[in-house]
């Protein structure tokens, strides 16, 4: 009888990174389900299904799912705690109408070698991927199909930290790629404003999107949504646990 083969190149959690390739027949079934579909060979693969959530308004195109499982995603959160290291000094400021604030959380950047992305006026290169990060990043372009070369890595603290409304649509991104938003850690409310039903003068009025993105989750933010929805994440003082997102982009390479 064929052997069953059941690849598993997504394994995030630290202990089960090496278990590739394994050859067995039963697997460990976290948040999604595994379809197996035997072939012409006999030979079977395995395969995670996803159930997405479309989110849809004017200009607005998102989808919504759980990527990882409450264990798999409490073990990547930690390795997270113990791996990352975030950024200091003037890289934690931001310049705003020429005045340099502190940002209200911690960030770093990760990326392919050669890639170069300008970050409040100063142009930086990001820092080398590290496992847990190829991890995670594999198992998005396994869900979603498309390859990034790129994250920011914001860390909130705590409901005090928090990103005020912005768009992703620096000139670095590919264009028309989309961004995908890993979220680990603390529920937080998330918020989409479009630019035209923005401030006193609002041109058009467009009711705001206002999703909450659980622990383990993966938000693909496809075009044209940063071309016309601005986004952010609140305060929310009654929070007290810490929150790490990973927003995943495709950044032309320059060579
Ligand atoms: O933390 C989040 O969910 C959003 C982060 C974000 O908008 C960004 O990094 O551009
Ligand atoms: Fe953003």
């Amino acid at each position: 009888m064929d052997t069953f083969v059941i690849k598993r190149p997504s394994g995030c959690a630290p202990g089960k990174r090496k278990r590739e390739d394994l050859e067995t027949k039963t697997e460990e079934i976290g948040n999604t389900e595994l379809k197996h579909d035997e072939t012409s060979r006999g030979l079977v693969q395995s395969e995670k299904v996803y159930t997405w959530r479309k989110i849809q308004s004017e200009g607005l195109d998102c989808d919504y799912s759980l990527l990882f499982g409450k264990a798999e995603a409490d073990e990547i959160f930690m390795e997270l705690e113990n791996t990352i290291t975030y950024f200091s000094g003037d890289l934690t400021k931001v310049q705003v109408f020429g005045k340099w604030h502190n940002i209200a959380r911690k960030q770093v950047t990760y990326g392919d070698a050669g890639l170069t992305y300008t970050y409040s006026g100063v142009t930086l290169s990001p820092k080398p991927w590290v496992p847990i990060l190829d991890c995670i990043r594999n198992r998005v372009s396994e869900a979603t199909g498309h390859t990034f070369n790129f994250v920011l890595i914001n860390r909130y603290k705590d409901g005090n930290d928090h990103i005020g409304e912005h768009r992703d649509d620096e000139k670095e991104l590919v264009p028309q790629s989309p961004i995908a938003s890993v979220s680990l850690g603390a529920c937080r409310d998330f918020f989409f404003r479009h630019g035209a039903s923005r401030g006193k003068k609002s041109s058009m009025h467009v009711e705001p999107v206002k999703l909450q993105l659980a622990h383990g989750s993966l938000l693909m933010m496809n075009f044209p949504t940063n071309v016309h929805w601005y986004h952010s994440l609140p305060a929310r003082k009654k929070i007290l646990a810490p929150r790490i997102n990973l927003t995943f982009r495709k950044i032309i390479c320059v060579k």
